[in-house]
């Protein structure tokens, strides 16, 4: 794939600015990069060697015995039970992380752990979401569940820091989108905002659970001008995300993928063939054209909070090297990475990378332009953004685009 600093020269949104010399991009220096993670479940990231242990203490039955009761054979069975092709059948996994985080040590745990995983893999700012609704079998409270895993990634960031690896790490709640505890969640997210919640979210099934039918939450948000982001457009398509954006008003969505739905390249869906769309952007010919929600998500950089490795054990791209994520980058759409579920993937934010490098040619500008959309996209404040922007991503990555 031709180079893309083409492209971004053209468009004046190119933060990286410029032609570098070519970087050779192994696993340790992608490893060694700052990242910004801004979609990562922590229910979907819980280390499987935390999982077994937790689920000897209370008795929390796994799907795995003899031999495969390993942390190695708890990993892979997440892994191969994801990779259903279905939305719905990834998400069934679940039930044997959020089984184990029902007691406040264990939320403490598990939310310490995260910090301490995201740093060792280079992120330096990440928001991890998780639904405090989903942890309340063990008698907590919803707000004792948030100040214990508050508590978690507080003590994660001081145990990262203190090796080296400084980490800012923000929780966003999630209301799952077939319940029905959404303003509530909304409201402590609200009370929270100000003590390490930067966020909401909605998650779960999307085929039969339209985001509007949780308008109430988005209004609470909206009125005390708190951000919130709307899985939309992963497991269905275009009527999602416009709902997320134009009904709900969501300041970023989860996945959106869907987008190129919107998106056709000569008299063919650019869904069917992206990786010729890609090319199509590359090669200067104008036989793509954007529909009216493409162009509006482009046009007012709607922030996309996008997982490959995920979309392609739920069926929602076919490959990496087919994953929209490419063309939308060529688009200059505010593409973000991430991992969503690192269990359930076995991914992390050096794997996303290096995943795109090497099956279809992102480069060293590409890996900078992404993570700097994902910081300016970040619910942080804007003064703390551009200091992480500036003092801790930038500077590594021109040393090495100067090499
Ligand atoms: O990719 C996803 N789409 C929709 N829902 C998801 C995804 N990954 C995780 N979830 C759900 C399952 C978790 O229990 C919940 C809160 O983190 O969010
Ligand atoms: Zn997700």
């Amino acid at each position: 794939m031709p180079p893309t600093t083409q492209i971004a020269a053209s468009t004046g949104d190119d933060p990286a600015g410029g032609a570098a010399a070519p970087v050779e991009l192994t696993w340790e220096r992608i490893r060694s990069l700052p990242k910004v993670l801004l979609h990562d479940h922590l229910d979907g990231g819980v280390r499987p060697a935390t999982v077994l242990e937790i689920a000897d203490e209370t008795g929390h039955e796994l799907p795995v015995s003899g031999d495969e009761r390993t942390a190695e054979g708890l990993g892979e069975w997440f892994r191969r039970a994801a990779d259903s092709g279905s939305l719905e059948r990834y998400l069934e996994t679940f039930v044997h992380t959020v089984g184990v985080m029902q007691t406040a040590q264990a939320l403490h745990r598990v939310a310490k752990e995260c910090v301490l995983d995201l740093a060792a893999d280079g992120v330096v700012y990440a928001e991890s979401r998780y639904a405090p609704e989903q942890h309340l079998e063990g008698g907590l409270s919803l707000e004792e569940v948030i100040e214990a895993v508050n508590a978690g990634f507080r003590d994660g960031e001081r145990e990262a820091a203190a090796a080296g690896r400084p980490i800012v790490v923000r929780a966003l709640l999630t209301a799952m989108r077939h319940a029905a505890r959404s303003a509530e969640i909304a409201e402590l997210a609200v009370r929270y905002r100000d003590h390490g919640v930067a966020g909401f979210d909605i998650a779960g099934a999307e085929a039969g659970f339209p985001p509007s039918r949780h308008l109430d939450a988005f209004d609470r948000m909206k009125a005390d001008n708190a951000h919130f982001t709307i899985h939309a457009g992963e497991a269905f398509g275009l009527p999602s995300i416009w709902e997320a954006l134009q009904v709900c008003g969501a300041d970023r969505l989860g996945h959106g993928v869907r987008i190129v739905d919107d998106i056709a390249l000569g008299e063919q869906p650019a869904a069917d063939d992206p990786v010729a769309a890609a090319a199509a952007v590359t090669d200067g010919s104008d036989r793509l054209r954007l529909g009216s929600l493409a162009a509006f998500v482009r046009d007012t950089r709607v922030p996309l909070e996008m997982c490959p490795h995920s979309n392609v054990q739920t069926g929602a791209a076919r490959s990496i090297a087919e994953h929209p994520i490419t063309l939308l980058a060529r688009l200059r759409y505010r593409v973000t990475l991430n991992t969503d579920n690192r269990l359930m993937s076995g991914t992390s934010m050096t794997q996303e990378m290096y995943a795109l490098v090497t099956e279809t040619g992102w480069t060293l500008q590409d890996l900078r332009w992404v993570t700097t959309n994902a910081m300016k996209s970040a619910f942080l404040p804007f003064d703390e953004r551009m200091v992480l922007i500036e003092d801790v991503i930038k500077p590594v990555y021109e040393v090495l685009g100067a090499q």
